[in-house]
């Protein structure tokens, strides 16, 4: 076994490879792909009577598609009443980072970093509460956010498009891990 010198002992640690803990209502729903020799297909979600099969309780009252720049962020939205649910197609490739700023949930203050897209096919619930903003980690080509939600955009006195800066949980955040 090799000895290490002294600045790398140092340094030294063992990589943590235990599961990271994960904010209380988010939800991951793994989609099917199937591919083959002529293209791929994949079921975004069947509705009974406007509810989403697989994430109870969540009910689609509008669909959007949004398209993000290469290395563009989009950061931190949140919302009090309404649910997202995000779809990125395996072609492109989003890091969505969400915050657990909801008072007194047993996950506060925790904020994740999840890749979507990159050859996977989910469906991302985000609850209310729950701040999440998207940087597009493609630096030539746009990155797309399809995403359902469960309340109306409005701009009237029912605006529920909360904002908060987009280093809110340090800068850091939106690098790419070195390690
Ligand atoms: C959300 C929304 C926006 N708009 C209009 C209003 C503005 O003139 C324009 C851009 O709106 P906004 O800056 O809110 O859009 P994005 O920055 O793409 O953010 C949206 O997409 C990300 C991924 C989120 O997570 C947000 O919750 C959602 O607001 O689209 C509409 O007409 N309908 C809508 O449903």
């Amino acid at each position: 076994m090799p000895e290490f010198n002294d600045a790398a002992k140092a340094a030294y640690s063992v990589q943590d490879y235990s599961a990271r803990s994960k904010i209380e209502g988010l939800e991951i729903v793994e989609l099917r792909r199937f591919n083959d020799d002529g293209g791929a297909m994949t079921e975004l979600g069947r509705l009974d009577g406007g509810k989403l099969q697989g994430l109870p309780g969540f009910e689609v009252r509008q669909v959007n598609y949004s398209v993000m720049e290469p290395l563009a962020i989009k950061a931190f939205h949140m919302h009090k009443r309404q649910t997202d649910v995000w779809y990125v197609p395996p072609t492109d490739k989003i890091l969505l980072c969400v915050g657990d700023v909801r008072k007194g949930s047993p996950t506060e203050g925790v904020v994740q970093r999840l890749v979507l897209g990159d050859t996977r096919s989910m469906l991302v619930r985000i609850p209310p509460g729950v701040a999440h903003g998207a940087k597009n980690l493609r630096p030539a080509t746009p990155s797309v956010i399809v995403y359902f939600v469960d309340v109306q955009f409005s701009t009237d006195e029912h605006c529920d498009e909360g904002r908060l800066p987009w280093d809110h949980f340090g800068a850091s955040v939106w690098d790419v891990e070195r390690g």
